[in-house]
């Protein structure tokens, strides 16, 4: 049998979200109770709340929406990369030790401790020269448990614009805490939203038979 990690965070309010963003709100819209046999909820939430995919979209003004994208990068083989040691940027020489010469999709593990509670304005993020040895060696998504690929005061993107030059995929805000350095199967589609630049996904890792 398959061992199945989560490596999602948990959508709840209180959750941190990017400075200025949109705070996560639940409330309820119906409630089960006298006359109404139901439940049903009404939720707000920016695209970027916690683990989620950016659709090129977000960093390409003519770029496919989220409902647009193919699927493939999402779901297949994946290679979880520990670079803890990193400081501020996730530099080639971090991951090319333990860079297969051919991989799909590259998950970057730069934290410790995931910060479930607070809002980390100095998390570490990755060169461009980064993706674009990954992009080199076949990646067709990069994933981080970081909440952006670039830093929180970076106007330019690079790394973004670099994956947008490769067309690979993004996740971001995952948790691997859990989960040991190694060869996995990614389970992690987004949602269908039409026109929008991301979507919140429910990210799996599966043991390899
Ligand atoms: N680049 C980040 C998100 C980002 O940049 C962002 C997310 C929410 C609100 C503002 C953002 N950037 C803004 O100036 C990401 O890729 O998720
Ligand atoms: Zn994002
Ligand atoms: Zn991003």
């Amino acid at each position: 049998m398959s061992k199945i990690w989560d490596i999602s965070q948990t959508l709840r309010p209180g959750i941190p979200v990017w400075p200025g963003d949109t705070e996560y709100q639940a409330e309820p819209n119906w409630v089960l109770e006298n006359g109404c046999p139901v439940n049903v909820a009404r939720f707000q939430l920016s695209t970027h709340t916690g683990s989620h995919a950016d659709a090129p979209r977000h960093y390409d003004a003519e770029g496919q929406a989220i409902a647009e994208v193919e699927l493939t990068p999402y779901i297949g083989p994946c290679v979880l990369i520990d670079v803890t040691q990193a400081r501020g940027l996730v530099c080639p020489e971090h991951v090319e030790p333990f860079l297969p010469a051919r991989v799909e999709r590259v998950l970057l593990k730069t934290c410790q401790q995931f910060p479930h509670d607070q809002w980390q304005a100095d998390f570490t993020a990755v060169a461009a020269d980064t993706v674009n040895l990954l992009a080199e060696r076949g990646a067709i998504l990069i994933g981080i448990d970081s909440p952006s690929l670039d830093p929180q005061d970076s106007k330019i993107l690079a790394a973004h614009q670099m994956v947008r030059r490769h067309g690979m995929a993004i996740l971001e805000g995952l948790v691997f805490d859990q989960v040991a350095a190694g060869h996995y199967e990614l389970i992690a589609p987004p949602l269908k939203l039409a026109l929008l630049d991301a979507s919140p996904v429910r990210a799996l890792l599966r043991s390899i038979e």
